[in-house]
Parts: C-alpha cells; sequence; structure tokens
C-alpha cells in the first residue's frame, strides 16, 4: 500500500525504513528539507493515490495539531490520519471529531521500542474505529514485532495513547526500581563488582528484563556512570498516568514516586530539605549544614 508519513527523525525515519523493508510505498515528509522526500504536506497529498493513510509522527502538542489542522484542509472523505506520537490520548477524541467533521477517520496509535524498532518492530496500541484501523492495518502488520504479540486494538479512539500512557508509567517505576538497586550496590563495600551482579541477573531471574538487559548495555559502556549528571527529563507520559489515577480514584504510588524522583533530580538543592533541616532545628535543636 502507499503511506504519507510525517516526522522522520529517530523514530519516523526508521519506521519509513522499516514499512518500505515490507514492500510497501512510503511519501515521507519533515519540516527538516534534509530528511524529507517532498517539500510540503500538499505535495504528500497529491503524491498517495486512492484513499489515502497518512501516519503522524511528530511531537505531542502543537506540532502535531498543526499536522492535523493542516491534513484536515487536504485530504478528503474515506482518508485516515493516525496518530503515531506520544499524544495526550484526551487529544484524541478531539481530532477524531475535527477529522470526522470532513468525513476523514482518525487512528490513534502508541509506539513503543524507540530506536531499536527498525530491527526488533515497534509495539503498537491503537485506539479506533475498526474500518479505518482496517485501513491501517498493512502498516501495523509491517511495523510490528515478528510473533504473536506486539499489537492491539485496545479499543474506541484514544485507547491506544491511554494505554501507551501507563506502559509509560511502568517504565518509570521499573526504570526507578533498576536505578533505586543500583545506587544501594554501588554503596556498599563488600559487592564489588556491581555491573557483573547486573549482568547475571539477566538469566534466570524474576527480574530479568528488556530495561535490565539496556542498564547492561549502558554499564558496559560507562561502568559507574561518572561521564552522567544525575538529571532526567520527561516528556508528559508519566504526568499525565498521575493526573488519569487522581481522576479515577486509583493508587499508583511507585510510578508517581518514579515521576517525583525526575523532579527531584533538577534541583541544584531541595527547597523542601531546607525546612526539613530548619524544622528539625526549631523543634529539637539539630544540626542544620550552612551554605
Ligand atoms: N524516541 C522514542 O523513543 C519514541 C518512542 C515512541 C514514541 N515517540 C514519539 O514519537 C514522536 C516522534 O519522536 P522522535 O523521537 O522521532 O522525535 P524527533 O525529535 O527525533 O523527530 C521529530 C521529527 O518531527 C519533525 N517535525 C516537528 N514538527 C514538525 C511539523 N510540524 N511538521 C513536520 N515535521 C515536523 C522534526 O523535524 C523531527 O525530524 C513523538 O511524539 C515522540 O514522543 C518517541
Ligand atoms: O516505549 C517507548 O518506546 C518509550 O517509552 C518512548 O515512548 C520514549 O522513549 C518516551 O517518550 C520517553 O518518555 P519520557 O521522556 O517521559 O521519559
Amino acid at each position: 500500500m502507499e503511506l504519507g508519513l510525517v516526522g522522520l527523525g529517530k523514530m519516523g525515519g526508521n519506521m519509513r525504513e522499516r514499512i518500505r523493508r515490507a514492500g510497501h510505498t512510503v511519501v515521507g515528509y519533515d519540516r527538516n528539507a534534509d530528511l524529507a522526500d517532498v517539500h510540503s504536506l500538499e505535495e504528500l497529498v497529491g503524491k498517495l493515490s486512492g484513499s489515502r493513510v497518512v501516519w503522524v509522527m511528530v511531537p505531542a502538542g502543537e506540532p502535531t495539531q498543526a499536522t492535523v489542522d493542516r491534513l484536515a484542509e487536504l485530504l478528503e472523505p474515506g482518508d485516515v490520519v493516525v496518530d503515531g506520537g506520544n499524544s495526550r490520548w484526551t487529544d484524541d477524541e478531539r481530532h477524531a471529531e475535527q477529522l470526522a467533521a470532513k468525513g476523514i477517520g482518525f487512528v490513534d496509535c502508541g509506539v513503543s521500542g524507540g530506536v531499536w524498532g527498525l530491527e526488533n518492530g515497534y509495539a503498537l496500541m491503537y485506539g479506533g474505529d475498526a474500518e479505518h484501523v482496517a485501513k491501517v492495518q498493512p502498516v501495523f502488520d509491517a511495523l510490528k514485532p515478528e510473533g504473536d504479540f506486539g499489537a492491539v486494538h485496545a479499543g474506541k479512539v484514544g485507547a491506544g495513547h491511554f494505554a501507551k500512557m501507563v506502559h509509560n508509567g511502568i517504565e518509570y517505576a521499573m526504570m526507578q526500581a533498576y536505578a533505586e538497586g543500583w545506587e544501594l550496590l554501588e554503596k556498599v563495600d563488600s559487592v564489588e563488582n556491581v555491573r557483573e551482579v547486573f549482568r547475571s541477573w539477566q538469566e534466570g531471574t524474576v527480574i530479568r528484563s528488556w530495561l535490565l538487559d539496556l542498564a547492561v548495555n549502558a554499564l558496559d559502556e560507562d561502568e559507574h556512570l561518572n561521564g552522567l549528571r544525575g538529571y532526567a527529563q520527561d516528556s508528559g507520559e508519566g504526568r499525565w498516568t498521575v493526573e488519569a489515577a487522581i481522576d479515577n480514584a486509583v493508587p499508583l504510588p511507585a510510578i508517581t514516586a518514579s515521576l517525583f524522583a525526575r523532579f527531584a533530580s533538577r534541583q541544584e538543592d531541595s527547597p523542601q530539605m531546607k525546612m526539613i533541616a530548619a524544622l528539625r532545628n526549631q523543634f529539637g535543636g539539630h544540626a542544620v549544614e550552612k551554605k
């Protein structure tokens, strides 16, 4: 089939290659002309024949909204837009309604696998009407990992990004757990080779996982991570997971703590710990450290 693909960065660039390897035609547009096959969304739409499918793989928020707005003007009834970026699931219903007003279908798709997806395949979680999903199916088949799992029609519009959001919440908590265990192992003198402990855990243990494999890769590159600052950004999925937990009164202590640990990583000093120190000093005369 023919696919229009908007956004050819770390994800979209490799996805274009994987879909082409499966024998499909991909016309790619990126605002960075060095990456693109065509110079505009208009040209991209013009190059696709028949009932068109356009996959959007740009950053969530304004770039995705601007792309959906323009595609709503350019596409025709019967065409389908897929949002494969990490958009907030609450944006999906709005995009579906905006496009449906023009007779254009919409599918939201959470994509996992990062830069390894070209070779390993991309895990896909999608939401939308069955008739719209069916039009995208050959692309899903090309992108998904080999084997029985790795792709799911999770439900209605928004279900794909909701599932991906929860996946990322779990990702935060799992990474935090490995990181905490690693710090404790590094702290004690009795454990002399932390990296080899991590490596040994890759086989047979209850906690083996791809994230653990990646942790070993990172330790092979820099055994004590001395070259890195302890600073972690977030792109929104963890926050949205915690917000959804509050909306639904579902307790998520591990995921919430892992999100807050990232916030703490961005502080040079901790204002709240100054207050703790000041209060301990006030009520108990406990020593404080002065600047
Ligand atoms: N990197 C990952 O591991 C990963 C995994 C799953 C999902 N995602 C999501 O996929 C999307 C893309 O991520 P990425 O890692 O490839 O980002 P990236 O920054 O590497 O690439 C984004 C590309 O989009 C282009 N772009 C931005 N605005 C545009 C616009 N208005 N029109 C056309 N092109 C535009 C940029 O020039 C860039 O090439 C994001 O929503 C991201 O959250 C990323
Ligand atoms: O499943 C995946 O492939 C990752 O989760 C992917 O989506 C990406 O690396 C996250 O966007 C990072 O999210 P944070 O920036 O919030 O850590």
